[in-house]
């Protein structure tokens, strides 16, 4: 049995991992948010589970670093910087990052990556996703993670292509970009849709999720995977063997 730690355990996120926890047969070792002792959490835990804020990622981080544990990060609205603190912990501790823990959305940047590999830079890609009024970064990490698997299957990088949003007179589209668009309201869980537009014809690949369990469900698994794993940066791939 895993003692599983939750860093943001009074959020959305954090009650559905915490039953999640117990569904799986784990211990829940205990959860913190803005305030809590992160230090004691990381002691008394085998994994930690981060969802909360970037702004806490690097001292979540270091408390895993310094315990010697591995940990899952769920946050979204990272930037570069926060990939590069990432690398540097995954020197010392297993840490897997993703945007999106689901079994669907892991098999859909699998679907979108090949589908960008095999149809060129005339069919015109485009990310819609819809999210619940509270969310707070945009565009969510998942679109952000299905744009960088479009971006690989074209060999190219997302930041060099990527337009994340339109305004005003913005002029023609610009050949090979990645757009992205986001939606805020009501109660939706995440819905995301990429869109291949080619001349007469059009493809389009959609993930809904219905509600958060099948995230906590994920990260939980992450968890489980990432107890015995040496040092490193691992990926949801890998978790699920896709
Ligand atoms: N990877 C994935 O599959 C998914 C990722 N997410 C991401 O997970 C994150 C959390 O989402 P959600 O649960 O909806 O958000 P909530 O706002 O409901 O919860 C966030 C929690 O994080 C805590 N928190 C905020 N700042 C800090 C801090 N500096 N240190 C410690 N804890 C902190 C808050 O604690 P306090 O109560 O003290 O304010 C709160 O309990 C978001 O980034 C979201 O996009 C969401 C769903 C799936
Ligand atoms: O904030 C959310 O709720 C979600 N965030 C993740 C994201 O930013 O992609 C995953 C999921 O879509 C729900």
């Amino acid at each position: 049995m895993a003692r599983i730690g939750i860093i943001g355990s009074a959020g959305r996120m954090g009650q559905a991992i915490a039953e999640a926890i117990t569904a799986a047969g784990e211990e829940l070792s205990g959860g913190i948010g803005r305030d809590g002792d992160l230090g004691a959490l990381a002691a008394h835990s085998d994994v930690l589970i981060d969802f909360s804020s970037p702004t806490a990622l690097e001292a979540n981080l270091d408390a895993a670093v310094d315990a010697g544990i591995p940990i899952v990060v769920g946050t979204t609205g990272l930037e570069e910087r926060h990939h590069w603190l990432i690398d540097a912990a995954a020197q010392h501790i297993p840490v897997l990052q993703t945007g999106n823990t689901s079994l669907g959305v892991t098999l859909l940047a699998h679907l979108v990556r090949e589908a960008a590999s095999k149809l060129g830079e005339d069919w015109d890609i485009e990310i819609v996703e819809t999210h619940h009024r509270m969310k707070v970064d945009s565009p969510s990490g998942t679109a952000l993670l299905l744009g960088d698997a479009a971006a690989k299957g074209r060999e190219v990088s997302l930041s060099d292509t990527a337009v994340r949003g339109r305004d005003g007179i913005t002029g023609k589209r610009e050949a090979g970009t990645i757009g992205f668009a986001a939606l805020r309201g009501g109660t939706v869980a995440g819905d995301h849709t990429v869109h291949f537009l080619g001349d007469n014809e059009r493809l389009s690949f959609s993930h809904l999720a219905e509600n958060r369990t099948i995230f906590a469900k994920g990260a939980v698994k992450a968890a489980q995977w990432l107890k015995d794993k040496h040092a490193g940066r691992y990926t949801m791939p890998e978790v699920l063997d896709l």
